[in-house]
């Protein structure tokens, strides 16, 4: 089981905060922001704020271990490099709860399995769905495949823009933070390190 981030009740016998607690947390920071939050367009928000907080950290209700629970056998042998690249994704940096906008590219070289391949997606969105840095993203999206299909190595790469250093702070817009975690013969083999690198790179 991957180490699901906060359950309820937490380690100190916390309940999950009431959506009505979640709504007033987000008007507190409203007025603090310096807004009227009786006017209009405002009435609404923190209900909407709470009900958009469950879509984007949707990944602390889920297991990436029991999504890839299902594997296939039947490949006529097939044991070279599975890569599924380009896979977007939306995550919020664990410092500043602001976006980080990437993608993500996956490799494994299978050990007489295969995942079903939206299963690939499926880790990185929920991994994606939670607060993060970049690093320990890609390590989670590596150690999951390699904990639960045991292939003979998986190869992760993450390229992403962090809002936080684009829209405030330092204020650099497109710059790109690339993160990678390699297992097995992709740690232990130069040559299959290029290898990935030459697919995540080559164009058409
Ligand atoms: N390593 C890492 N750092 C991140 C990530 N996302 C954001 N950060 C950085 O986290 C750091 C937090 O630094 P602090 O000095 O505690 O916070 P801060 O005063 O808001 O920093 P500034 O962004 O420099 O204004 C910043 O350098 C961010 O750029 C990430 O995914 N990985
Ligand atoms: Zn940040």
């Amino acid at each position: 089981m991957d180490a699901i981030v906060k359950t309820f009740p937490g380690k100190d016998g916390e309940a999950r905060p009431t959506q009505a607690e979640a709504e007033e947390a987000v008007r507190t920071l409203l007025r603090w922001a310096g807004d009227d939050v009786t006017r209009e367009g405002l009435i609404d928000t923190p209900k909407r704020v709470a009900k958009a907080y469950k879509e984007l950290f949707a990944g602390y209700e889920q297991d990436a271990e029991e999504e890839l629970g299902r594997t296939f056998e039947e490949v006529a042998g097939y044991d070279d490099i599975v890569l599924v690249k380009d896979i977007p994704f939306f995550s919020h940096c664990e410092h500043h709860m602001v976006p980080i906008i990437g993608k993500a590219h996956v490799a494994y070289l299978p050990d007489g399995k295969v995942l079903g391949l939206s299963k690939i997606a499926r880790v990185v969105e929920i991994f994606g769905r939670r607060l993060q840095t970049q690093e320990t993203m890609t390590a989670q999206v590596a150690h999951s495949i390699d904990d639960t299909l045991h292939p003979r190595g998986v190869a992760v790469m993450i390229e992403a823009e962090h809002m936080c250093m684009a829209m405030r702070g330092i204020k650099k817009q497109g710059s790109t933070t690339i993160t990678t975690t390699f297992t097995g013969a992709f740690k232990t083999e130069p040559h299959e390190q290029v290898r990935f690198m030459t697919l995540v790179r080559g164009r058409d």
